[in-house]
């Protein structure tokens, strides 16, 4: 049998590109990028036998899952994919494959339209809210108390180095959202005027810390010394199993490009640069997590952890 990796289709290589390269991005965008990935990789198979056609589809997970490390949305998608893909004839493991796609697509949409109803109830009518970067699972929370009739306003932080924040400041003026922008740096300044900070996440751990884009857990801290509630909306879908067997989450170091460009750094005698994507915030600084099963105390999400995944996963990537 030849190497199933040498018919991953160019469309699923194109998405793990896209993946890497940003322009698909946020854990719950990447998570339904990656489910249809799989789902057009089945379609596209020539393999005429359901053992053939599992090995194509594990080599296209394992090419999707090498793209971005802590987003932990993108496993658990193909986790449920690849953990549905039954079937005695390859023709049914095509059709288990297009069902499990949909019943997940259909999972994820109801899941944020359901946290969102969740996180608005703590919003109220005149509330102003602080956000960071750019999470659909936030808005979802925003735009279900807009549809309540609240006024709100925000105060976007522009999201250094890749300015997510202009997507959210965008997105928000389009809910009908009074949006200011400022800098990361004029986050504390700004803390006492907004009655919430609302952030997503990547990755839940165990023990309820918060990753989520660099810059949360300094925004949090500050937060917290102003008394400013943090709330972190994010759907089950975010719980990071492997944390619950001790691993830690992977924090992604992206290029030195997005911070600096050759010439400048260059002119400024050529640093060193770091550029991690993401940070861990521990759960003594955030108030709540709002999930489509409720909202949670962070150091209980333990218990709705175990109650989804067990005491340990399977990665049915690997060979
Ligand atoms: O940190 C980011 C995006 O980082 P990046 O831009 O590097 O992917 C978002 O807050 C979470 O992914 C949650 O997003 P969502 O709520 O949409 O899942």
């Amino acid at each position: 049998m030849d190497d199933p990796e040498s018919r991953v289709t160019e469309e699923v290589r194109q998405t793990a590109d896209a993946i890497g390269r940003m322009e698909i991005r946020g854990a719950a965008t990447i998570a339904d990028a990656a489910a249809r990935a799989l789902r057009d990789q089945a379609e596209a198979s020539a393999a005429e036998t359901p053992d053939a056609l599992r090995a194509e589809l594990r080599a296209a997970a394992r090419v999707l899952h090498d793209t971005r490390p802590t987003a932990v949305s993108l496993p658990n998608a193909l986790r449920y994919v690849l953990l549905n893909a039954d079937g005695t004839t390859a023709e049914d493991v095509r059709a288990a494959v297009a069902t499990s796609v949909a019943e997940f697509r259909d999972r994820l949409e109801n899941a944020q339209s359901d946290l969102g109803r969740v996180g608005a109830n703590r919003l109220r009518d005149g509330d102003t809210v602080m956000t960071h970067c750019h999470s659909t699972d936030v808005l979802a929370c925003v735009e279900a108390a807009v549809e309540q009739g609240k006024e709100l306003s925000a105060i976007v932080k522009e999201t250094r180095p890749r300015m997510q924040g202009h997507i959210t400041a965008r997105e928000l003026d389009e809910m009908g959202v009074d949006v200011t922008l400022i800098v990361d740096s004029a986050a504390r300044r700004y803390l006492n005027d907004v009655n919430h900070v609302l952030v997503g996440a990547d990755s839940i751990a165990a023990d309820g810390s918060v990753i989520n884009k660099i810059g949360t857990s300094g925004l949090a801290v500050n937060a917290r010394d102003r008394g400013t509630p943090i709330v972190c909306a994010a759907q089950t879908i975010k719980l990071h199993p492997d944390t619950l067997t001790g691993h830690t989450v992977d924090i992604e170091m992206r290029d030195e490009s997005e911070v600096i460009d050759d010439e400048t750094a260059a002119d400024i005698g050529d640093p060193t640069v770091l550029n991690p994507a993401f940070d861990v915030t521990p759960p003594r600084y955030v108030d709540a997590i709002v999930t489509e099963r409720g909202q949670y105390p962070p150091e209980s999400i333990v218990t709705l952890m175990r109650e989804l995944f067990g005491e340990a996963t399977v990665e049915p990537w690997v060979e």
